[in-house]
């Protein structure tokens, strides 16, 4: 669980939010003060009359963990104060010589109940020296509850990697800002649940935490046309497009399912066009009611597929290009799309992605803006992390899903979806992205355990409803 709706910045954007606050006059032990203070009131939440071991680190970290050492003895607990390495001058070591407890080197700690995690923040972290890391591992295992300042110690800020730490935490004070540690990589695993602590200083970001969209009623006047035409192109797969239109089903107004169906199945309210040459492909999208098209799922990857993407992409339709489709672009992804001036959003799971805009080039969310910028589509990146990018730079960081997702048919579901939310007209691009991957992640979650793409598609309504 992270805050939704909130700015994430990178460690360079914090810092430099930090030092504009100090800029300005504010006072670096008044700013640590507040952190510390943070961290001691949630780990008072969650003590409950434990023994309590503060790891206080080199760094700035460190000194917030010295802070909550001091106000957790002050209200009555047993603490004790692992410390790796002096605290460095300034800020840290003041809050270092104001502890007068218990203090003992990290080498000779024992574990206790509940351990307050102060080793490392969001500065340039390196991996434990294998000593470090066996006796932190120690104490981690050791404990009940293992409570994280700022980030967990020995992952990466930016890019969300665990980078050999034994950190596992129950629970991350976030101070000031979500960093992308709290959204993306191993940190979504390694953070716990993530509360944000508002310390006084202001952070602007282009990086957002996924929120519930607000969506809204059809008007009174509305009619199946203006609530969206959906178009979802059948392949050699044909169930993929059928989980697709379902979804779009829910939601728009109307959905045409196209392609060599024979028969016309369930549900009925999804209209069944024959679709097999690229004559009635091009007579099907020669109507400007179409909202949006859908091209990918299970469309298989053969001449006729490549034929029926094509005309999809010279069509003036926003566009929602998955699975197949995204295969069959490969590595001209960027080149191909950019020429196309009507919108297109990509829904690529990793192997997807990397097999359009290269395996390498920085964190994930650097490298789907990198993907957005170059192909001008908006980007959905899958995976528990899931990354929305907008070619402006902007992203939106969606870790609210279940990793009960993780079973075949939920990313046609997720196309579908995002089609349904494309094609109504109410949001932008970026906004549609967000509504879909909100939807499809909370119908997940209304599923609970071991579901199968169908039953998602059966909690979308409720999901809807959720947002009105
Ligand atoms: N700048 C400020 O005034 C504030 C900073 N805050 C805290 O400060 C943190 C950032 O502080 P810093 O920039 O000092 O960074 P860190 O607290 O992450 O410490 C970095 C230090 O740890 C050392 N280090 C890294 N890996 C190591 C390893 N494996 N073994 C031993 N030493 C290692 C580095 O050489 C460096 O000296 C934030 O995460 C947050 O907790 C908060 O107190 C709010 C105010
Ligand atoms: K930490």
């Amino acid at each position: 669980m992270i805050p939704p709706g909130v700015p994430v910045v990178s460690a360079a954007a914090m810092v430099a939010a930090e030092q504009a606050v100090f800029a300005a006059g504010a006072s670096q032990i008044e700013l640590m003060e507040r952190a510390g203070t943070a961290v001691a009131r949630e780990a008072l939440r969650f003590a409950n009359q434990r023994p309590v071991l503060v790891l206080a680190g080199p760094g700035n970290n460190g000194g917030d963990g010295y802070v909550a050492a001091r106000l957790l003895e002050e209200a009555g607990l047993d603490v004790t104060v692992a410390t790796m390495g002096d605290a460095k001058a300034g800020a840290a070591a003041h809050m270092r010589s104001r502890w007068e407890g218990r203090t003992v080197a990290l080498e000779d700690a024992a574990p206790r109940a509940f351990l307050v995690d102060g080793l490392l923040g969001i500065g340039k972290a390196r991996p434990f020296t294998p000593d470090l890391g066996d006796r932190l591992r120690t104490l981690v295992e050791g404990a009940q509850f293992v409570l994280s300042i700022d980030i967990p110690s020995g992952f990466d800020t930016d890019s969300g990697d665990d980078l050999g730490s034994p950190v596992t935490a129950d629970r991350t004070v976030a101070l000031g800002a979500l960093k992308p540690v709290h959204c993306i990589g191993d940190g979504l695993a390694g953070c716990g649940a993530v509360m944000l602590a508002d310390i006084g200083i202001p952070v602007e970001s282009a990086w957002h935490s996924l929120a519930r969209p607000a969506l809204a009623r059809p008007s009174a006047r509305a009619n199946k046309y203006s609530r969206g035409l959906v178009v979802v192109i059948e392949g050699e797969m044909p169930g993929a497009a059928r989980l697709s239109a379902c979804a779009a089903a829910s939601g728009a107004g109307y959905v045409i399912l196209a392609g060599d169906t024979a028969s016309d199945g369930q549900p009925h309210a999804i209209v069944r066009r024959r679709v097999t040459t690229p004559e009635t492909m091009t007579e099907l999208l020669d109507d400007s009611r179409i909202g949006a098209v859908v091209v990918g799922p299970g469309l298989g990857r053969g001449q006729n597929a490549r034929r029926m993407l094509d005309l999809a992409l010279s069509s003036s339709h926003a566009l929602i290009l998955d699975g197949d489709a995204l295969s069959l672009l490969g590595t001209d992804a960027g080149a191909r799309l950019s020429d196309r001036r009507a919108p297109k959003v990509l829904t690529p799971h990793s192997g997807e992605f990397d097999r359009m805009f290269g395996p390498g080039g920085g964190s994930k969310i650097e490298r789907t803006i990198a993907g957005a910028k170059e192909s001008g589509a908006h980007i959905i990146h899958k995976g528990g992390d899931t990354v929305i990018a907008a070619p402006s730079g902007e992203v939106i960081l969606g870790a609210n899903g279940s990793p009960w997702l993780s079973t075949a048919g939920t990313g046609d579901v997720l196309a579908g979806t995002l089609a349904t939310q494309l094609a109504g007209g109410a949001l932008s691009h970026l906004e549609a992205c967000e509504a879909a991957v909100w939807l499809h992640g909370r119908a997940a979650q209304l599923c609970g355990p071991a579901f199968h793409a169908d039953d998602l598609i059966a909690n979308l309504p409720r999901a809807i409803a959720e947002c009105l």
